[in-house]
């Protein structure tokens, strides 16, 4: 019986050949490729520049912790593919599991409460519990994380949603059609990936997971200021937020940030 740290232990295998590359590294490309999400640490040190200026503490301490544990998800993510480990999917998809409860206890609109939950603290009891339930029902099936994990996105599309139809900044509205629009190219990359492995070793380019790493990325760099926006709106209504990008406005690639404008709420 294999041990959990075993290489190859785990339930999945991406459509890259494995050692191909390395006699250490089993899936090259995927483990060089996770360093992508470490690009999202940017947004940490800039976001608490600007916020930590305007007094409002609370928002870039969240941004650092949060920084923090995405780059934990790089960490994992590599040493999954570079050991394609059962230990390394279950801290892969377990490190995300706890990210994404981590961002909806402090970042989960009040509005959009169930019923029967009064107060956040209620919220992230319940967070908490939900998360214990998953991480525990991971080990059942943990080749059916991934998939639970990725439908996530779309109660976060179905927010976003709800949010945009209040708000008339065109800001916003064009910076969360950028997410969806890097969003729908990750997901095609990781599915096509998952089902059409076949095709893509015919035509010898099996590395479909890898532009998913980049992708997701990209995604989730336009997600945390669309998800901060309205979190300001609702937390500090004397700010008004105002989405910037840095260098500037006009450069092909550039970091979304925000900035507050006093007193007014728009969104
Ligand atoms: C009010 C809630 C706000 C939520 C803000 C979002 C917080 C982001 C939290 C987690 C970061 C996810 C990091 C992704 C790491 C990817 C590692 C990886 O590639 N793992 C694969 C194996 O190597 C694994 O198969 C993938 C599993 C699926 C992960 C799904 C993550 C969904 C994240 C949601 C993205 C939203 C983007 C915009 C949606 C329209
Ligand atoms: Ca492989
Ligand atoms: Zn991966």
């Amino acid at each position: 019986m294999p041990s959990i740290f075993s290489y190859q232990s785990a339930e999945v295998d991406w459509c890259e050949g494995n050692f191909e590359h390395s006699t250490v590294i089993a899936e090259y490309y995927n483990t060089v490729n996770g360093t992508a999400l470490f690009s999202l640490l940017l947004l940490a040190p800039l976001n608490f520049l600007v916020l930590e200026g305007a007094g409002v503490g609370t928002f870039s301490e969240l941004q650092v912790n949060h920084g923090t544990s995405i780059a934990y998800n790089s960490i994992f993510s590599m040493y999954f593919h570079m050991t394609l480990s059962y230990m390394g999917q279950l801290l892969d998809e377990l490190s995300i599991l706890w990210t994404l409860a981590a961002a909806y206890s402090f970042w989960y609109p009040e509005i959009y409460f169930p019923r029967c939950i009064k107060t956040r603290k209620h919220f992230l009891w319940l967070t908490g519990i939900t998360t214990v339930i998953s991480t525990l029902m991971s080990f059942v099936k943990p080749a059916i994380n991934a998939y639970a994990l990725n439908c996530i996105a779309f109660h976060l599309l179905y927010l976003t949603w709800r949010e945009l139809k209040k708000c008339n900044d065109k800001r916003v509205h064009r910076m969360a059609a950028t997410m969806v629009v890097w969003w729908v190219l990750a997901i095609s990359s990781w599915i096509s990936d998952r089902w059409l492995c076949g095709f893509w070793q015919a035509i010898n380019f099996p590395y479909l997971h890898s532009f998913w790493h980049v992708l997701i990325a990209i995604s989730l760099l336009y997600c945390f200021p669309v998800v901060m926006y309205f979190d300001i709106s609702y937390e500090v209504p004397t700010f008004k937020p105002k989405i910037e990008y840095w260098p500037s406005d006009s450069w092909p690639v550039v970091v979304p940030y925000i900035v507050l404008e006093e007193p007014h709420k728009q969104c």
